[in-house]
Parts: C-alpha cells; structure tokens; sequence
C-alpha cells in the first residue's frame, strides 16, 4: 500500500521544484550589507532552463555609451508586477522569496528581469542596482542562475577586494540590506568555453 505514496514522492524529485529557503546561508559584507545563498534551490534546474530558453521573448538592446550606441551583451526580458511569468515555478518563487524577506524588505518582491548569457562574450559590467529604492534605501534584489556556472563578483564601491560567487544550475544569490549603494556586482567575459547562462533577478516595484 506504501508503493503509490513512493511513487508520488520520486514523481516530485523529477519535476521542477523549489526547496525550502530555511537554509539559506548570509554572510556580513559590511556597510550593512549583507548577501545569503543557498545552492540548489531549484531542482531540475536544467528543465527551467531549457523552457525559459525556449519560451521567454528575448531581446537584445542597445545603449547610449558616452556619443555611441553600443549592444548590451547579452539579451534581455522583463516581467512586470502583473505580467503572466514564463514559468509557474517563477510565480512560486516570488511569492516564496516576498515571505522569506518581508521583514528586510517592508514590500513584495514584484518584478522578473531576466538576462540570457549566450556565451562567454556576454556579460553584465560592474554596477549597482540604483533605480528607484536602491539608491537610497536597503533594498532586496533574489538572483536565480541556471545553465552554465559563471562568476558572480562583488566589490565594495569605495574600492577594495571583490568576493567571488559561482552560481549557476539553480543556485540562489540574493544580495540585501545597503548592497545596491554600497558595493557594486558583475559578471564578467571570460575567455573560456561556457555554456549559455540565464539570470533571474526579482526586485521590489520600481527597483532596477
Ligand atoms: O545576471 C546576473 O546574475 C546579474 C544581472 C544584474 O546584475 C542585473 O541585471 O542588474
Ligand atoms: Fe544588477
């Protein structure tokens, strides 16, 4: 009688899912920032993916850069508050993420950027995320990674030494507290042979 109940449970572990976030781990920054991260928290990350892959809209863009227009590198899609995800599994999150973090944060994480490494040559150059909130107040901005694993760096703005994260396969970034004002975040080209990389980032409203 036990075999269907077995069954029910192995089904769960093949499909694309979310772990609790009870385990995340934060470590102190300084300047009261702080960043928690919890490998794995999506299982069957290879599955979200393929179907974000697949299923998002991609775009590229072009930016002004000084008297030039140049291509950002790497390609984008936004999810507003109220826009239908590309996945359930991303409305989950948001919400799982907004439980977690009220009391840092005081409001529902809202939106979804998502980015789509390509290749090694794609990239997101050092910066913070200062539209809106995160310029002058403690904010929350959640990364998931999935496919390729690809350094994600952190260094405090005054200068100084940056923290090296590898996140990919479903791991969590989430980076909170002064962060956006008082460190900055990339990742960076390489030259190496990687696969392609996608990024989710969940932000409160009008945070960018
Ligand atoms: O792709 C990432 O992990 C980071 C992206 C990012 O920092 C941004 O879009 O603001
Ligand atoms: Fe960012």
């Amino acid at each position: 009688m036990t075999v269907p109940i077995q069954a029910s449970i192995l089904d769960q572990a093949d499909e694309i899912g979310l772990g609790p976030l009870g385990t995340v781990e934060r470590t102190q920054l300084g300047d009261g920032a702080w960043v928690d991260l919890l490998p794995n928290w999506v299982a069957c990350a290879q599955e979200l993916f393929e179907s974000l892959y697949r299923a998002v809209p991609w775009h590229a863009e072009r930016r002004r850069m000084y008297d030039s227009m140049v291509d950002v590198p790497r390609l984008l899609a936004f999810y507003d508050e109220h826009d239908p995800m590309p996945h359930p599994v991303l409305e989950r999150a948001r919400a799982q993420l907004t439980a977690y973090y009220a009391r840092d944060l005081g409001e529902p994480l809202c939106t979804a950027g998502l980015c789509l490494y390509r290749d090694g040559g794609d990239s997101v150059a050092w910066h913070g995320d200062t539209v809106g909130r995160g310029a002058q107040e403690d904010t929350v901005v959640a990364i998931v990674a999935l496919g390729a694993q690809r350094p994600f760096l952190l260094r405090p703005r005054g200068g100084g030494s940056s923290l090296r994260y590898a996140i990919g396969h479903g791991d969590l970034l989430v980076m909170g507290g002064s962060c956006q004002r008082t460190w900055e975040h990339a990742v960076p080209k390489t030259s190496k042979r990687v696969g392609p990389r996608i990024s989710i980032q969940f932000r409160p409203r009008d945070v960018r």
